[in-house]
């Protein structure tokens, strides 16, 4: 249950005469997702239904959120399938319900995969390499927060709470990192968390890419490596038995290069960049499930899988 806000239908309309979106018709708190209090809004405007998210930000800052709301609006412009946020009258995208930034947006049709197939691997490769070339343009700055430094003070702060052996991993993993020259990669605006619940599909047709909030300027390359440990692993129950699908990170390779070819220090650099991606969210995941969040992480999403992958990695 992730409706961490309640919504009063008062305050609901209310907000919605910001916006030129008709009027309420109904709205419903959507269970999935962790971070924000999502709801589906329904609005009737010249007799039509319309349909949107609601969300309503439960950490970020009323100042950084426009940079995320920007790019959405910049890459649904730019014809990259995202999910463009609603205009309101008097500032933006972004207004307060409920004494938190909440934002409007299109609600997109379709529904994230579990399991994604060869096919969609290679749709999401191509709209990856698309997302990053519309983005050369895009001018706003956000640094990564979740960046080396970034892993090595999670580190800090969790490893009392960790094995000597995922000690071993993380403690060698930093030192092999620190021989990849990350500078000289090129650098765009990144997802940095597409995985495949932040996706929705109608069939093969990507709708939208959804959840634009870790979005920063980072290398490319990283970017394709969180996808790619996400999207083209096997998913088995038990984190041990996890395994790499060729099929589908060849797919999903080759639909990116077909948009956008990596460079010569790209190619040489993609191991270092797989491990890194797992490096990060095996990092978070840890984290997450040592030092949680109070009153929120319903779902603790497990850093075995993670150190799986990383694990892989390391010994290709
Ligand atoms: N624009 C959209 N159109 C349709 N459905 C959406 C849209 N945005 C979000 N959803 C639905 O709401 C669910 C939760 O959204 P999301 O994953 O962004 O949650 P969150 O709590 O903000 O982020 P996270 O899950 O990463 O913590 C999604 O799984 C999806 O089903
Ligand atoms: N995609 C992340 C959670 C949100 O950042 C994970 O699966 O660990």
């Amino acid at each position: 249950m992730s409706v961490y806000t309640v919504v009063e239908e008062n305050q609901l309309v209310a907000f919605l005469e910001d916006y030129d979106v008709g009027t309420l018709d109904s709205f419903e708190g959507i269970s999935a997702g962790i971070e924000n209090t999502n709801y589906f809004v329904n609005t009737i405007k010249h007799g039509q239904l319309e349909q949107f998210v609601l969300t309503i930000f439960e950490h970020h800052t009323i100042e950084e959120l426009p940079y995320f709301l920007n790019i959405m609006a910049f890459m649904a412009e730019h014809n990259i399938p995202t999910a463009h946020p609603m205009p309101t009258h008097s500032n933006g995208y972004l207004k307060e319900l409920c004494g938190k930034p909440a934002a409007l947006v299109e609600r997109l049709v379709g529904k994230t995969v579990d399991d994604p197939s060869v096919i969609q691997c290679g749709v999401m490769g191509g709209q990856l390499a698309r997302f990053h070339m519309a983005g050369q343009n895009y001018e706003e700055i956000r640094a990564n927060d979740r960046d080396i430094d970034w892993m090595q003070a999670t580190f800090e702060d969790i490893k009392s709470h960790l094995s000597n052996e995922e000690c071993q991993i993380i403690e060698s993993e930093f030192e092999f990192q620190s021989q990849t020259d990350w500078a000289h990669l090129p650098k765009g605006v990144i997802h940095a968390d597409l995985f495949c619940d932040n996706a929705m599909f109608n069939g093969d047709t990507l709708t939208g890419i959804i959840d634009l909030y870790y979005a920063c300027n980072a290398p490319m390359l990283y970017d394709l490596a969180v996808m790619v440990n996400d999207w083209c692993r096997i998913h088995a129950a038990n984190p041990a038995e996890i395994e790499f699908d060729q099929a589908r990170v060849d797919a999903m390779l080759s639909a990116y290069q077909t948009q956008r070819s990596l460079t010569d220090t790209e190619q040489a650099a993609w191991p270092a960049a797989l491990r890194l991606a797992a490096l990060r969210f095996f990092l978070s995941r840890l984290k997450d499930k040592h030092i949680p969040r109070e009153g929120e992480m319903t779902q603790i999403k497990d850093p075995d899988v993670f150190k799986r992958v990383l694990q892989l990695h390391r010994s290709s």
